[in-house]
């Protein structure tokens, strides 16, 4: 029988469940998290809270959005602001795409800057992600970039030249109809279809004045929680996917 489009929703939102319910695993009492941003982090969030709010848990974290700051204050989950020395002993975080060398596009919900800033800063970044992330090759989903709103111009011109196809996200509850990230920066999606090489295309956007940051996160996931229907896989970089029950602790 052919998945509905509705049936493919509900399948990839307990997938993201799934993916989410097993990551805590990984959580214990001690650590300072990171916090990601997205649909799938938010089910991550929702169910850490529950282990903190039921004392089984004693952790500290920093979201990398306002939204999903304002989650984990709903569920008390404590929250250190930004700080000199503060580091994370894991992150954990949805992804637009991931690829078998765990390269990520990122940014879907606008919220990629801080997520880089805090990825950064952490030990360990484990993504979390439902089966329809993961693809051959980076591109299919649009590139994500904040760009600060003086430079948009010039930035346009810039990825046209790359072959970016830029779009300039929509907002159409906001004023000037723009979409704005929690710094007030613009997002500008690019549609590169297949980005061949990823390396390569991130040297040439972090080349270009005015783009805060982009979308393409590179050499910084040690590990991936996929859910593929009632499995779990956990990825490396490079490494064939491994059924999640077989590891006790983080690989
Ligand atoms: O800006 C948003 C983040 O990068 C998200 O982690 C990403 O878009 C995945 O979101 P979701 O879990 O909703 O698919």
């Amino acid at each position: 029988m052919t998945p509905t489009p509705t049936t493919q929703v509900s399948n990839q939102e307990a997938e993201k469940r799934h993916a989410a319910a097993t990551a805590l695993r990984w959580v214990r009492s001690g650590m300072v998290l990171g916090l990601g941003s997205g649909s799938t982090s938010a089910a991550f969030i929702t169910l850490l809270g529950e282990k903190v709010q039921a004392g089984e848990l004693q952790i500290e974290a920093t979201a990398t959005s306002r939204a999903s700051e304002a989650l984990a204050r709903q569920l008390n989950i404590p929250l250190l602001e930004p700080r000199r020395g503060l580091r994370f002993d894991l992150t954990v975080d949805g992804a637009d795409e991931l690829d078998a060398q765990l390269r990520l596009i990122k940014g879907g919900g606008g919220a990629l800057l801080r997520e880089k800033v805090l990825e950064t800063a952490s030990d360990y970044l484990l993504i979390i992600a439902d089966s329809s992330k993961y693809v051959r090759q980076l591109g299919r989903f649009p590139l994500p970039l904040e760009v600060v709103p003086f430079a948009l111009p010039w930035v346009l011109d810039s990825l046209e030249t790359l072959g970016g196809a830029p779009v300039v996200r929509p907002n159409a509850q906001l004023p000037d109809g723009l979409y704005r990230s929690d710094q007030g920066n613009l997002l500008v999606d690019c549609h590169f279809n297949a980005i061949a090489e990823p390396e390569q295309l991130a040297l040439q956007l972090q080349a270009i004045p005015g783009i805060v940051e982009h979308g393409l996160f590179l050499g910084m996931a040690q590990a991936a929680v996929m859910a593929r229907g009632e499995q779990a896989e956990v990825l490396r970089p490079g490494v064939a996917a491994v059924d999640a029950g077989a590891f006790a602790e983080l690989p």
